[in-house]
């Protein structure tokens, strides 16, 4: 060939070399996902100013005109909410791992210590160990069992007090952060630490005002989430409100906490042996000395434990109790229901024991029927892709904040049937496999995957014992006139607006009963 034509085809192949890759990069640009449709909102600031107190009912909104799947910016800060089952699926199953990752507010870090508790810590190594020593060592079934004396004892006690306030109204979210603080206290640091805790605050008030006040704070929007150059100047003060909360955590745990230590020191070898029933603390602080076993903690991480279920299990469970009672309180043919079945399963003559609540199949159904259309956590959660990923076809860049909306999807026309009716019989069927574990994408109260809660068998347990014992030993009726306010409160956890009243009566004829 001369070297004319030789040319010729060199310079024609690197042509059609160029070409193919030029049309290959124009047409695979084409076909990159893009980010999901969403709401305009204003330049910098984004969707900031719209923003309303009762987010869940907004982005639910929000779901109905841009879809299943859509984002919005808040100052520089990119937001994606998915409201549909098989959206959740593609998050927290099939793309679990990548998804597992937290985006905990500047409120939530500084109120858990830098983020060493287990809701918050960044999905990896810490979070598992932590996770572990939660979940196997502090909530496990036999330890959960070893403790039943002290969870009876406080229910016990809650009992006889609202037999002294027969015919007087009752505020049942403090009731139930009574009982629920008491239990989690004693099965922490021990009865003795309950009882010098009443002494300190006749009613527990300034630890319910705590507990409040926390998950109002990590609720609340903060711009220098939105704009971390901010962050300094923590314009709104939330920064400063949660060292301020935490101080006081602090004064509560630390003294508790060197008692224990004191405690544990004190005592014979032979006598800790002997004793089979560890409070959470002593587990926590014999791990802390062990050195060999692959987990370092120390004092803070400890107390970052604690906050976790001090702070994030009473909020959640004693609003769940709320709701149910205000849903009961509304549907008296079903409160009536899940009285006789408490008659036949308990009997009259008796008080509800854990052993019965494996039995109480429709209060089981009422709870979960609640906790549908009550989630305590309605977006869970936010979770932030530890790498770009793709979600309904669209494109969720690394470091997204993502909203799992479970409100809406346990409200969604498309995936319930009488979607806004409380009908617990929908979760009588054993054909469903609407538990909580999380495996059924229309049902998610606890959330679902790597980060589901980690104390759902003490949850329930509580949940279960705590309304069925209220509601076997009473009736219960609202006072004159008043009518059930369902309406939903703001912060991180979805209370009720207004705090629920009613007046009980003694259902058992046996007064010793009540002692
Ligand atoms: C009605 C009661 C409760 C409800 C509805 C509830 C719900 C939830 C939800 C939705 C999450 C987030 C899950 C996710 O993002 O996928 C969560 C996390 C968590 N919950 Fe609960 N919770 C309750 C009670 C409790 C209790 C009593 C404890 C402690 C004893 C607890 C400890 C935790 C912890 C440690 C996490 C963080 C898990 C992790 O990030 O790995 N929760 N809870």
């Amino acid at each position: 060939m001369e070297p004319l034509n030789e040319l010729c085809l060199a310079a024609l192949t690197l042509s059609i070399v160029f070409l193919t890759i030029l049309w290959y990069k124009l047409t695979s640009h084409k076909e990159e996902p893009k980010l999901p449709p969403g709401p305009r909102g204003l330049p910098i600031v984004g969707f900031l100013p719209f923003l309303r107190t009762n987010l869940h009912h907004q982005l639910t909104e929000l779901s109905q005109q841009y879809g299943p799947i859509y984002k919005f910016w808040l100052g520089s800060k990119l937001c994606v909410v998915l409201n549909s089952p098989s959206l959740a699926k593609e998050v927290v199953r099939d793309q679990d791992s990548v998804f597992a990752n937290r985006d905990p507010p500047i409120a939530g870090l500084v109120g858990t210590y830098g983020g060493l508790d287990i809701g918050f810590s960044p999905y990896g190594s810490y979070w598992r160990d932590m996770r572990k020593v939660f979940v196997r060592e502090m909530l496990s079934n036999k330890n959960l069992e070893a403790c039943y004396s002290l969870r009876r004892h406080e229910v016990r006690k809650t009992i006889r007090n609202v037999h002294t306030k027969i015919g007087n109204p009752v505020d049942i979210g403090e009731l139930a952060f009574v009982t629920e603080m008491n239990v989690v206290i004693s099965i922490i640091f021990g009865s003795k630490f309950v009882e010098e805790t009443e002494k300190r605050s006749k009613d527990g008030t300034e630890f319910r005002e705590l507990v409040m006040k926390y998950g109002q704070v990590v609720g609340k929007p903060n711009i220098s989430d939105f704009f971390p150059m901010l962050a300094r100047f923590d314009l709104q003060g939330i920064k400063k409100e949660m060292e301020a909360l935490l101080k006081l955590v602090d004064s509560i745990l630390d003294p508790a906490i060197s008692e224990c230590m004191k405690m544990l020191s004190d005592r014979r070898e032979g006598e800790i042996q002997r004793n089979e029933k560890k409070h959470l603390i002593q587990i926590l602080l014999e791990l802390m000395e062990q050195k060999d076993i692959g987990i370092s903690l120390d004092l803070v991480k400890i107390k970052a434990i604690l906050v976790d279920i001090v702070i994030g299990g009473t909020d959640t469970t004693i609003t769940t109790v709320e709701w149910v009672m205000s849903e009961l309180l509304n549907n008296p043919e079903i409160m009536s229901k899940v009285q006789q079945e408490l008659k036949h399963v308990v009997g009259m003559n008796n008080i509800v024991e854990e052993s019965h609540l494996p039995n109480l199949h429709y209060l089981d159904a009422v709870l979960k029927e609640t906790l549908r259309l009550h989630p305590a956590l309605p977006l869970l959660l936010p979770k932030r892709p530890s790498q770009s990923a793709i979600v309904g076809g669209y494109k969720i860049p690394e470091g997204t904040k993502v909203f799992l909306n479970v409100y809406a999807i346990h409200r969604g026309p498309q995936v319930w049937e009488s979607p806004l009716e409380f009908q617990p019989e929908r979760f009588l069927s054993p054909s469903t496999n609407l538990d909580y574990a999380g495996n059924n994408m229309k049902y998610l109260p606890f959330g679902s995957g790597r980060r589901i809660c980690a104390g759902i068998p003490l949850a329930e347990k509580m949940l279960m014992f705590i309304l069925g014992s209220l509601l076997h030993s009473f009736d219960w009726k609202l006072p004159e006139g008043e009518i059930v306010d369902l309406s939903e409160g703001f912060g991180l956890v979805l209370k009720k607006s207004e705090r629920l009243l009613v007046i009980p009566t003694p259902r058992l004829p046996n007064f010793k009963l009540y002692q």
